[in-house]
């Protein structure tokens, strides 16, 4: 791909962003094998996102290509991640939308095997990370969504529940998507949710 197209370094920030995004979710185990997919909106409109199929914890500047807001590829050729409709979605949604980021923690997983179409988090002074929120006195709704091998089928089925989502979603036996106005707002969220799934999972293993 012709990087001269970005502004000067905005394209080379967010290949270090994503990179860094990557490391960071590894550490928590929250990317096993290739899973989970990084992106960051560019100042022309377009996407970095993550290659498919790579370790999102070892990532180099190879691993992140290019995509319009339509997920295909700037340079024809280079495989996105499988889920970019995902992320296209998110950002076409949300014009405040800077960075997305999906993951497979245990958490997330095994709390959507359980059952419901919704986790509701209540009571825990860490639920003030996501958009809008002042008090651990309210109640955070997380819609869980089943899993589809078909996203734009998924995308369609995620698409009526996006107005006034403040936490991300969860696909069931799959994973999270979370997303901020930057990069470290996105991380801060996907945190603050992955720690709160952990506190729900220890919760009903104490029953
Ligand atoms: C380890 S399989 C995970 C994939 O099927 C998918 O869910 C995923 O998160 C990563 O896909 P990718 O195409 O690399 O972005
Ligand atoms: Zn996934």
């Amino acid at each position: 791909m012709d990087k001269a197209v970005f502004p000067a370094g905005a394209y080379c920030r967010a290949v270090e962003g994503i990179i860094a995004a990557g490391q960071r979710m590894d550490r928590h185990g929250w990317v096993p094998a290739t899973a989970g997919n990084i992106s960051i909106r560019l100042p022309d409109g377009n996407l970095a996102i993550t290659r498919s199929g790579g370790h999102k914890g070892l990532l180099g500047a190879d691993g992140v290509i290019a995509v319009d807001m339509a997920g295909v590829p700037l340079n024809a050729g280079d495989r996105p991640s499988a889920e970019t409709l995902l992320h296209c979605q998110i950002y076409a949604h949300d014009p405040q939308a800077g960075a997305v980021l999906h993951g497979h923690s245990v958490a997330s997983t095994v709390l959507s095997m359980l059952g419901g179409d919704a986790l509701v988090l209540e009571g825990y002074e860490v639920q003030k990370v996501f958009a809008g929120q002042t008090t651990h006195d309210a109640r955070v709704h997380v819609p869980i969504f089943d899993n589809d091998q078909d996203i734009a089928r998924l995308s369609r089925v995620v698409a009526p529940h996006l107005d006034g989502m403040r936490a991300g979603y969860i696909i069931r036996g799959h994973g999270v998507y979370v997303w901020g106005a930057d990069m470290d707002t996105a991380l801060a969220r996907l945190e603050g949710l992955e720690f709160l799934l952990a506190c729900e999972l220890e919760k009903r293993k104490f029953g």
